[in-house]
């Protein structure tokens, strides 16, 4: 069956940001990323440099704050705090695993709104559970673009969730459901995954086990999102479905798939943080030159 590619998707959706970005520049706003880190996790720092090294290349600034992995709880909600504030920066995200006992949505709660281009405050999952804008964490989001931009139909078809995580698992659900699919949503106790799994025209699977849907949770025909990002012994990546899957089943690949897709997505999510934050400048008092002057 068919590969569901996210590279081509990632790139148009990065030509659209460097557009985006340069036209800001133009009136004089550099868009402006900070990634709170603090941690020694390996693929957590690969994942900030890849972060880092995709906004340079689209124009945005990228700002590693990195607290080290003994930071405390307090010193992670002021950095989060002070970026909030801070008018120069447009999008704050919190950079996972965080330090023992630190609770990833306490802490985010300090990341306002119109800068949590990750969706990780709680209150963005609030807000889009509500049907009200806001910013969907950027795997969530590349799922479902990504199914769309392949052009797999949402609306009425059964699509099940593997994993009911707040960073995927929930949101993915939510962002489903508002494109008229019928959402079921599968974790560790469900009773028998395949028996769920199999009545999916649909299967997104965010669980970070290696392989753990195999062919048998499949129908034919089906279509399968991967976004485990599970590291191999040997440094590569490889998602939660099995390769089996392919020869039933329309498969996002990984690496290649739904990982590209969120970078890109996370640096859209920063452009138009950033869009936003110029429009709000334009009140009385403080109005941006007439068009003709700028
Ligand atoms: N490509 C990307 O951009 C991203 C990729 N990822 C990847 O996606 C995967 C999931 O990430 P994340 O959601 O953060 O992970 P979590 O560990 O937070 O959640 C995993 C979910 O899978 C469920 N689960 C675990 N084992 C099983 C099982 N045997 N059967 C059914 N469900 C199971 C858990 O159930 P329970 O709730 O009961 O414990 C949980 O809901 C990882 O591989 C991660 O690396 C994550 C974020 C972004
Ligand atoms: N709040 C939060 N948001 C996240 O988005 C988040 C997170 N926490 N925790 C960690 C995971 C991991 N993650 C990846 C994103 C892109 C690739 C990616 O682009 N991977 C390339 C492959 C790179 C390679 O080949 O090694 C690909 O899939 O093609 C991987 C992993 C986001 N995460």
């Amino acid at each position: 069956m068919s590969t569901l590619s996210g590279k081509e998707f990632a790139t148009t959706i990065r030509e659209d940001v460097t557009e985006r970005a340069a036209k800001l520049a133009v009136d004089g706003t550099s868009a402006r990323l900070a990634v709170v880190t603090a941690t020694a996790d390996e693929a957590a720092a690969w994942y900030v440099r890849s972060i880092a090294k995709a906004a340079e290349k689209v124009g945005i600034t990228c700002d590693v704050v990195d607290l080290g992995a003994a930071a405390t709880g307090a010193e992670l909600a002021e950095a989060l705090t002070a970026l909030s504030a801070d008018d120069a920066v447009h999008g704050v995200i919190l950079q996972t695993p965080l330090p023992d006992g630190l609770s990833v949505a306490d802490l985010a709660s300090n990341i306002v709104a119109r800068k949590d281009v990750d969706g990780s405050n709680p209150a963005s999952l609030g807000r889009l559970a509500a049907g009200l804008t806001a910013f969907a964490p950027a795997t969530a989001a590349a799922v479902v673009a990504l199914l769309e931009h392949h052009e797999v139909e949402l609306a009425g078809k059964h699509v099940v969730v593997v994993g009911r995580s707040t960073v995927v698992g929930k949101p993915v659900a939510h962002l489903l459901l508002d494109r008229d699919a019928t959402v079921t949503v599968c974790h560790s106790k469900t009773a028998d995954l395949a028996a769920v799994t199999t009545t999916g025209d649909v299967v997104v699977a965010a669980v970070g086990v290696p392989g753990l849907i195999k062919a048998e949770h499949v129908r034919e025909g089906a279509t399968v999102v991967d976004v485990g990002t599970n590291a191999t012994a040997d440094g590569g990546l490889v998602g939660d479905v099995d390769a089996a899957v392919a020869e039933k089943a329309a498969l996002t690949p990984v690496p290649g798939g739904v990982g590209p897709v969120t970078t890109a997505l996370l640096l859209r999510n920063t452009v138009e943080a950033a869009e936003a934050a110029t429009q709000r400048v334009a009140v009385p008092g403080r109005r941006r030159q007439p068009s003709w002057r700028r």
